[in-house]
């Protein structure tokens, strides 16, 4: 069921599109046919294990790979429909950063800075100077433009990759496992970085990741991707709290290993009924589990629990086991302050 995205009309526009690669004579199919609309604005985040189909799916926006069926629209442009010229225009609309970066080796940073400009045509040296020098002040590396790639940081290159990427003014940001080269330190802030970009800038942002914790940082919304298939798609909140395909289950209890690690088999010898309470956004913070229990004469005994946040919104889960006679009242009590509950089995 698609999730309302929490922003504009859809930009990128995936119509019953399907793709196979023709392997030693016969065609293999890497994603089957699916539709997906991505909004104006949103954080929209792909995650899949490998070989999922999750770079063929960005790809197909850009159209560096072409659909084997179906149609791709960017706005109200079909992308398939273009000749090379048109299609060549259209991409200075979509900025891509990639793994390993991409930069040229031989060229200093503000030169791989400018490489877009002077491919779509700028000639004007100050004003590709003055240009370069914005971008890269929005990065962080103004002290870096007359370096070289090889003296920067894996962190620094793929701010360098940001910077070209947004250089001819694109609406649309794509990245290919942006982050997976990089320490969690270093990917933390370059997540930061994207997430600014897309509140400032108001770019559209497709991120494709095999982690979680990538998407529950920055997303908006996810398409979990399994075999060529979008097995789950929703706003990361409803992704994240209720997984429903064992894949994106999986995906989950790798983002919170101290949950996996309770499991369930420790569940088994405590007695009471098991729940997992969600607390989003203000509930996380007010006292309602007490002031229930209190009023309930229910007895809790936590038995796991995090608080984090998915994005910009707080979340707490605690996993309890309830004992007494008005648990039934305590949980219906506990709903009603907006708390969302699932029993677990035993
Ligand atoms: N150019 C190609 N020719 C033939 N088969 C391909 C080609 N590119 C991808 N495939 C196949 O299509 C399927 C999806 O690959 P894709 O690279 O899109 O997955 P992925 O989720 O991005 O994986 P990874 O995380 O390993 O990059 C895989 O089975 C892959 O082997």
């Amino acid at each position: 069921m698609p999730a309302p995205s929490r922003s504009g009309p859809a930009v990128i526009r995936f119509l019953d599109v399907h793709k196979s690669y023709r392997v030693g004579g016969r065609d293999v199919p890497a994603l089957e046919p699916f539709s997906l609309d991505i909004a104006d604005g949103e954080v929209f985040g792909i995650i899949g294990h490998s070989g999922a189909g999750k770079s063929t799916l960005i790809r197909l926006i850009n159209l560096l790979e072409r659909p084997s069926g179906g149609r791709v629209l960017i706005g109200d442009v079909d992308m398939t429909a273009l000749d090379e010229p048109a299609l060549r225009a259209q991409r200075r609309r979509i900025g891509m950063i990639f793994q390993h970066f991409n930069l040229l080796g031989s060229q200093t940073i503000a030169d791989n800075v400018a490489f877009p400009l002077r491919l779509a045509g700028a000639r004007d040296e100050a004003a590709i100077r003055a240009r370069v020098a914005e971008l890269l002040a929005r990065v962080g590396l103004e002290a870096h433009a007359d370096k070289y790639p090889a003296q920067l940081s894996g962190g620094q290159k793929q701010r360098v990759g940001i910077a070209r990427a947004l250089a001819n003014r694109p609406s649309i940001l794509l990245c290919d496992e942006a982050t997976s080269a990089l320490d969690p330190q270093t990917t933390a802030s370059v997540l930061d970085l994207l997430a600014e970009i897309n509140r400032e800038l108001k770019l559209t942002v497709v991120l494709i990741t095999h982690e979680m914790d990538v998407v529950r940082r920055v997303c908006d919304r996810v398409a979990v991707l399994d075999a060529g298939r979008i097995v789950e798609l929703g706003a990361v909140a409803d992704v994240f709290l209720h997984p429903r395909h064992p894949t994106t289950r999986r995906f989950v209890e790798e983002a919170l290993p101290e949950e996996a690690a309770a499991g369930e088999a420790p569940f088994a010898r405590v007695p009471g009924r098991i729940l997992r309470l969600s607390f989003r956004g203000a509930a996380t913070w007010t006292p309602t589990l007490s002031r229930v229990m209190r009023e309930t004469g229910v007895d809790f005994n936590i038995l796991a629990g995090r608080i984090d946040r998915i994005k910009d919104l707080p979340y707490g889960q605690l996993t309890l086991a309830l004992e007494g006679r008005d648990v039934d009242a305590a949980l219906a009590a506990l709903r009603g302050a907006g708390i969302e509950i699932e029993e677990l089995p035993r």
